[in-house]
């Protein structure tokens, strides 16, 4: 290949990865590999500087603004940071800095740095009045009331020395925990789960419904300070006094004295890391004093003052011994790798996600293979490749099962998923299990009493058979059982046994649990799709379960937010004579059935058949109860708009990006005096 074909090459392949991250939230490849490519790219253009492409991604910002959300300005520009990931360039990047002072005295500051999306906000007379991405670098998305949702961003600020009109930034970020949290309840109804971290936050911020934004609670953190005058000699003066004001500055910033020291402190955080509530990817080293961070200046992509140390993602090379394959509560089969113990970053580990067959394929692994597992911003690590140098005669096929490895069922695929499916559900032991397991989690039942060990109990012993069985147990059933169970990793035995206060724990919970609300019930059926969220909509909008039973496909599409998918499980679930013969048993144990508070009464008919979303704040309704009189009046609250969209109700501070898409798509707009004007037609 020519350099001007490996030229061409690289710009099309990382603007394509460029667009897919930003874009879509999507990474194609490793962040390792992205940056090598690029590295690549800048090299042979640095050679035949004749040869570079406008469109080159050496010398851009990666992002782009959307159509979705209004453009803003950046006042001052938003870049990237030159990156590394080795000490030699750490000292070249020091070498730089000294040549560039002309013998001055310097100091760093290092900072983490934080793995999510970059964040402009704008504060005037101590308002927050705009929140962006940073897009191309000099426009971004106006995304303020995605932003506003952060508890921790200050929507005011107040103090004596605070400047009427400045500029904070920082890193808005998927807490790890809810990122598991999110992704738990994906994979109990039976969603797709979220790849990583990052690319969530990327993909939430962008959603143009800031309800759905509030509820996966992103963080932020704040790590730069911008306004004209300057107020602060140095970078640490500033970190000091956002936290001052309230800003969430994340404590874990050091000032170094020299490159030493930057480099002690790049090693002490390449595991503590892991402990921090959220991902982390390198550390960011910047020049602390603001005069001197003018004098080195900026190239077209990056400060010269500042440079970003990414770490490898830690590594760790061991032999895949065997694959187990786990079946869930949905019937969704997943590989997961036994291997050979090893240490990755502070912990032993043992075993590795798989994801799917795809995967599998795509890795190209076979058993008894070296394989190389990594950990990044998730708990589980996962397989990332095969050292084919280590592979022998050993290595044999994976072949993937086709019938279910817990009840032999042929295994079945749908159309467009990458997971197979055990069909099985009422007779799959696993799946009968987590269906237990699901029903009695605090957020439905709540019998977590229950857990470890004792469900499986109860069902080899014929005394439960589904959940509604847990109603009849007696006093007498339980005393006394128990069984052995073997820790196959470890080789230990764990006895479950139901002693007298175990025994009265258990009956206590499983009393109490029907007290439940009616939307926990729902939840707890288990049906699929039906998370939390949306058995708390269903369970407002029917008010009791006959209704949501008989609800037609049509009726259910009535509710907020419920699409054909959910509709369909629905009528399906209940179409099932022994889902209705559960359903029955549950409601002779005395469980609600109805809900206390919020079911819609009907107050007429003037909206029958007709959509809405609003957008802005109303001088009669708060956001609930509008979507309640519409939906007491027949009429239907839509999710986002399209063409199939009636009306736009507009109201104070509306969303520019909504009445430009409504007016884009012919949608009619109507204030509020309009809407309440229908409603008494
Ligand atoms: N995998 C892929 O397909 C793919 C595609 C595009 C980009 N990428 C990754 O993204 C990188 C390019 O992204 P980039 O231009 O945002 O550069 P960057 O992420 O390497 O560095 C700049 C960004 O770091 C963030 N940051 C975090 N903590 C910070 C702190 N304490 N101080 C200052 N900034 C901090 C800010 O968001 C800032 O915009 C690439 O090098 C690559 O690793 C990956
Ligand atoms: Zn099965």
């Amino acid at each position: 290949m020519t350099p001007q074909e490996r030229i061409a090459e690289l710009t099309d392949r990382l603007n394509f990865y460029n667009y897919q991250y930003y874009q879509n939230s999507i990474s194609e490849v490793d962040d390792f590999t992205f940056d090598q490519l690029l590295a690549e790219l800048a090299d042979l253009e640095n050679k035949h500087p004749e040869l570079r492409r406008p469109d080159s991604p050496t010398s851009r910002v990666g992002g782009t603004v959307s159509k979705e959300f209004s453009t803003v300005y950046h006042r001052f520009p938003m870049l990237s940071l030159g990156n590394t990931y080795s000490e030699e360039d750490l000292v070249e990047f020091d070498n730089r800095v000294r040549k560039g002072l002309n013998g001055q005295e310097y100091e760093y500051v290092c900072e983490l740095k934080f793995d999510g999306v970059a964040l402009s906000l704008t504060y005037e007379n101590g308002v927050l009045v705009q929140g962006a991405t940073r897009g191309d670098g000099v426009r971004g998305d106006d995304i303020t009331n995605n932003i506003r949702t952060i508890r921790t961003v200050p929507l005011r600020v107040t103090g004596p020395d605070i400047p009427a009109l400045f500029e904070v930034r920082g890193e808005g970020f998927l807490p790890l925990a809810e990122f598991e949290r999110i992704n738990k309840e994906r994979e109990d109804i039976g969603e797709p789960l979220l790849a990583n971290p990052r690319n969530a936050a990327s993909g939430t911020f962008k959603q143009q419904d800031s309800a759905a934004v509030a509820r996966r609670r992103l963080d932020c953190y704040l790590y730069s300070f911008l306004s004209e005058p300057e107020v602060f000699q140095t970078h640490e003066d500033s970190l000091v006094a956002l936290k001052k004001w309230g800003f969430n500055v994340s404590q874990t910033w050091r000032k170094c004295a020299d490159i030493r020291e930057v480099m002690t402190f790049i090693n002490e955080w390449e595991t503590k890391r892991f402990d921090l509530p959220l991902g982390t990817d390198g550390i960011v080293i910047k020049v602390n004093r603001y005069d001197q961070q003018r004098e080195l200046g900026y190239t077209a992509k990056s400060p010269r003052w500042a440079i970003a140390f990414k770490y490898k993602a830690l590594a760790a090379s061991t032999v895949l011994n065997d694959i187990r394959y786990q079946v869930g509560r949905t019937g969704a089969v997943t590989p997961v790798a036994m291997l050979t113990p090893v240490l990755l970053a502070g912990t032993i580990v043992k075993r590795a996600s798989l994801h799917n067959a795809n995967e599998i394929e795509r890795l190209g692994v076979m058993l008894n293979d070296t394989v190389f597992v990594e950990k990044g911003g998730e708990i589980i690590p996962k397989i990332t490749g095969v050292d084919l140098n280590r592979r022998t005669d050993q290595s044999t096929p994976i072949v993937y099962p086709t019938t279910c490895p817990a009840c032999g069922t042929p295994l079945v695929r749908k159309e467009g998923e990458a997971n197979f499916y055990c069909p099985n559900e009422k007779g799959c032991p696993p799946q009968r299990q987590t269906r237990f397991e699901h029903f009695i989690q605090r957020r439905a039942m709540n019998i977590e009493s229950l857990g470890e060990g004792k469900i499986e109990l109860l069902i080899d012993r014929g005394l439960a058979q589904t959940p509604a069985d847990l109603y009849s147990l007696t006093y007498n059933d339980l005393l006394g059982i128990e069984k052995v169970f073997l820790d196959e990793e470890t080789g230990k035995r764990r006895v479950v046994s139901f002693r007298e206060k175990t025994v009265e724990n258990i009956l206590s919970a499983i009393e109490r649990s029907k007290a439940q609300p009616f939307q926990n019930v729902l939840f707890a059926l288990g049906i699929r799709y039906v998370g939390n969220t949306t058995a708390e909509k269903l369970a407002d909008y029917f008010g009791s379960m006959d209704a949501i039973m008989t609800a037609s496909q049509e009726a259910l599409l009535a509710v907020p937010d419920t699409g054909p998918r959910i509709a369909e499980s629905v009528v399906t679930w209940f179409a099932d004579a022994d889902n209705r013969d559960f359903v029955e048993r549950l409601r002779a144990a005395g469980l609600n059935f109805a809900g206390e508070k919020k079911v819609v009464e009907r107050e007429g008919d003037t909206l029958d058949g007709k959509t809405f979303l609003y957008t802005g704040t109303f001088a009669n309704f708060s956001r609930e109860e509008l979507e309640a009189r519409i939906a007491a009046n027949g009429g239907k609250v839509l999710s986002g708009i399209s063409k199939k969209l009636n009306y736009l109700i507009v109201g104070e501070n509306a969303g520019p990006s909504k009445l430009e898409k409504a007016q884009k798509l012919n949608v009619p707009m109507i204030s509020e005096d309009e809407f309440l004007a229908m409603l008494d037609a």
